[in-house]
């Protein structure tokens, strides 16, 4: 889980520079920065299934973090951890890295085709996996809607029903993060389920190096901590949340929130034409990149001092 939330420093803003195989020594030195880790709870949820052992998977970044994302599903699929998974895209990018359901086919596609003998295993064991249907992916428009994810069982019914199926959802990402927890201005010490405000379609857990404001879960000590460590701690992805919930919140403070989205659904449904236009457009075949697979730059992050205690 962790490869898979650090690879979350990859998204094309902060990607600079060009280092070999520094991941996974990257990410073992990471680890006092995951300042919230419900892992725990995570690996109980997996293990106390009973009848139901899908898993929703929400990706966030083509490349290096989509490649990790495939690796976390399909340890979590070798190791008998469930028996299907449905990848959950955008139907067209919100930012230019989104996932699309593209991106995963033609990963899949590029690995089965390298020379490396384990990505090619890794990118025929992928695809065969789609071909069988122990795999799937679904795009909906929802995700790319200027909606938090509160909204999603009145303008997306299908995808909630869909997600409610799972036994467990993964959110990758700070943008997901955001929708998750409304883009409020939440004191970092509001519980989890507090912030999601009632949207819970399944247990759901999230993966996010923390890039913007956002942050709940976190007790005033451990922000504290992290300020006094890192000025730019929201920002700077340097720090990691692996949260998780699965008790839902029951009062629904939406109502009172100050900008509720001031447009009907029929507007919403008006995005269609342009996703249909969006289609029309051929993509240009992505040519072989000199490095593609390299990892960007890794800045010696500011490490916080956090107990075992705190953390979780
Ligand atoms: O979502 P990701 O890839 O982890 O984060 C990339 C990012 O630019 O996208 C979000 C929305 O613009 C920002 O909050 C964030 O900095």
């Amino acid at each position: 889980m962790q490869i898979a939330l650090w690879a979350n420093k990859y998204d094309l803003s902060i990607n600079k520079g060009i280092e070999r195989g520094t991941h996974l020594n990257m990410a073992r030195k990471m680890e006092p920065n995951v300042i919230c880790d419900h892992s725990e709870a995570i690996w109980e949820a997996f293990r106390s299934n009973e009848d139901n052992d899908t898993i929703a998977y929400v990706p966030n970044n083509a490349g290096y973090e989509l490649f990790c994302d495939l690796c976390l599903a399909d340890m979590l699929f070798t190791k008998g951890l469930t028996s299907h998974v449905t990848f959950h895209t955008k139907s067209i990018p919100s930012y230019v890295s989104d996932v699309t359901k593209n991106d995963i086919i033609w990963t899949i596609q590029t690995l089965k085709n390298r020379g490396d003998p384990h990505l090619r295993c890794l990118g025929q064991r992928w695809d065969d996996y789609m071909a069988n249907s122990s795999w799937e992916i679904q795009e909906d428009p929802f995700w790319h809607y200027p909606l938090d994810y509160t909204y999603m069982q009145e303008y997306a019914p299908e995808l909630h029903d869909k997600l409610a199926t799972a036994n467990l959802i993964i959110f990758k990402g700070d943008l997901a993060y955001r929708k998750l927890f409304g883009d409020i201005n939440w004191d970092t010490n509001i519980p989890v389920d507090k912030g999601l405000r009632g949207f819970l379609p399944a247990k759901l857990c999230v993966l996010r190096t923390i890039k913007y404001g956002v942050v709940c879960g976190i007790s005033e000590e451990v922000a504290a901590k992290c300020s006094k460590a890192d000025n730019n701690w929201k920002e700077s992805g340097n720090y990691g949340l692996i949260q998780y919930c699965d008790t839902i919140y029951v009062e629904k403070p939406q109502e009172e929130l100050a900008f509720p989205p001031d447009f009907e659904a029929e507007e919403i449904e008006g995005l269609e034409g342009f996703e249909a236009q969006q289609k029309t457009e051929e993509s240009p075949e992505t040519p072989e990149v000199e490095g593609a697979g390299d990892l960007g730059q890794i800045e010696e992050p500011a490490k916080v001092e956090v107990t075992e205690e705190e953390v979780k």
